[in-house]
């Protein structure tokens, strides 16, 4: 590549092959810096290019990045296919996310949007059973199902933990959950949490004739986090729980790996995105980053409360369509509703995301004044009532759980 230099990665007559990567950014160019130099520099650097004209001696594979429009502050980059290896997410991020986002000549930059080609998408997983986890596992039907995390996130005792778990499950609750920092501390260890909600799981389903399940959070280094599958697959669960931002893509891919040997469906829990997508004009959205679960295999992952709950959220219907729509084939990824979400807000959570969800709810449920048991029933109550087309208030009439729900929080979003 002797003689090339950064603007060689700008080509506004460029039409990308279907065989490429077509990444869109948001780009604010340095204050010293036109916006054509800044957008053949981010081709260059997410590629194979960097600051200086190089000197190599002989043929190499051009892996040449193209910046091909500039609409306002919109660039788009297209990326030749052998450029990637193939089902390594993290090689494909350290190339369209990585030296890019701290790179000088660029105040801002974020990776809005990907149009996957076939053969990338391909060559990951995705999902092994995506929203149909709905119907497969616990035969709902046209209804959201419902999750809860006890709250406080973490400090219960195991026997606390599972005593709530058994008053929410007998309340309604699909799934018990746990929060994203709960995983093996002395208070509650894994495995003694693990049994044990197995067995007031079953008391839960034979008291209630209804598939409960849990939601159990398996976070830790790789090789703990794959024992720990493990264990959940022999005692009988069908879910494991991953925080998928802070483990990594390349552990989410071992764990994914690890769920298809014992055919146990992922939750992804999206602790601490907003370092990445809260900060306008910067990082990586919030639709990229579900698209990497999507590819890496999770079957449930947190989107947001359309604006409903008590964190900001990105375009959560936006999110949730993607992740409905056809991708080469792969499957879908059910959306999670979650954060201050209480039982009055579901009739227009429903109405702005769909019946195609998992409702979970913390404090929307352990805050009830009459407790746990109370405040499960208050929202599987106002599920159904939804579903049913049937006013919340009118429901609440012959329904006293929700009556005092709606009475404690009314409608308001939480802050
Ligand atoms: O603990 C909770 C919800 O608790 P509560 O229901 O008491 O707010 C989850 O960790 C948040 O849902 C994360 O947010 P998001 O789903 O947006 O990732
Ligand atoms: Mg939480």
């Amino acid at each position: 590549m002797a003689g090339i230099t950064y603007e060689d990665f700008l080509d506004t007559s460029y039409e990308p092959a279907d065989s490429e990567l077509v990444c869109t950014f948001s780009v604010d160019p340095a204050a010293d810096m036109d916006m054509a130099a800044a957008a053949s520099r981010v081709a260059s650097e997410s590629s194979n290019g960097t600051w200086a004209e190089l000197q190599v001696d002989g043929e190499i594979t051009d892996l040449s990045a193209t910046a091909f429009e500039i609409d306002g502050r919109r660039v788009q980059v297209a990326y030749p296919d052998s450029l990637f290896e193939a089902g390594n997410m993290a090689q494909i991020l350290s190339c369209i996310a990585g030296n890019i986002m701290g790179m000088k000549a660029v105040d801002r930059i974020r990776l809005l949007d990907c149009e996957w080609p076939e053969a990338l998408t391909a060559s990951f997983p995705g999902p092994r059973f995506g929203s149909a986890v709905r119907e497969s596992i616990f035969g709902a039907g046209d209804r959201p199902i419902t999750a809860t995390v006890p709250k406080p996130k973490v400090g219960l005792s195991t026997d606390q933990h599972v005593q709530v778990g058994y008053e929410a499950w007998t309340g309604g609750i699909d799934l018990l959950k746990d929060d994203e920092n709960l995983t093996d501390q002395p208070f509650n260890p894994f495995r003694d949490r693990l049994i044990e909600s197995f067995g007031a799981r079953d008391r839960a389903e034979a008291e209630t004739g209804e598939k409960k399940s849990y939601l159990i959070n398996v976070t830790a280094d790789t090789n703990t986090m794959l024992e720990r599958v493990d264990m959940v697959a022999e005692e009988g669960g069908e879910y494991v729980m991953v925080d998928v931002i802070t483990c990594g893509w390349a552990a989410v891919q071992t764990v994914r790996d690890q769920c298809e040997k014992h055919d146990l469906a992922i939750h992804a829990h999206r602790a601490m995105h907003a370092a990445f997508d809260r900060v306008p004009n910067h990082g990586v959205s919030m639709r990229v980053l579900a698209q990497v679960a999507r590819l890496c295999g999770v079957d449930q992952l947190h989107t947001g409360t359309a604006d409903l709950g008590k964190l900001e959220n990105e375009d959560s219907r936006g999110i949730n369509d993607w992740l409905a729509s056809d991708l080469h084939g792969l499957r879908d990824v059910l959306p999670v509703a979650s954060g201050g979400l209480h039982p009055g807000l579901v009739p227009e959570l429903v109405d702005r995301l769909g019946t195609n969800i998992c409702i979970q709810a913390g404090g929307g449920i352990h805050g009830h004044p009459d407790g746990t048991h109370a405040g499960a029933k208050a929202l599987r109550q106002a599920v159904d009532a939804t579903v049913a087309g049937v006013d919340l208030d009118e429901y609440a009439a012959e329904h006293p759980e929700l009556e005092t729900a709606i009475g404690k929080w009314g409608t308001e979003t939480p802050r």
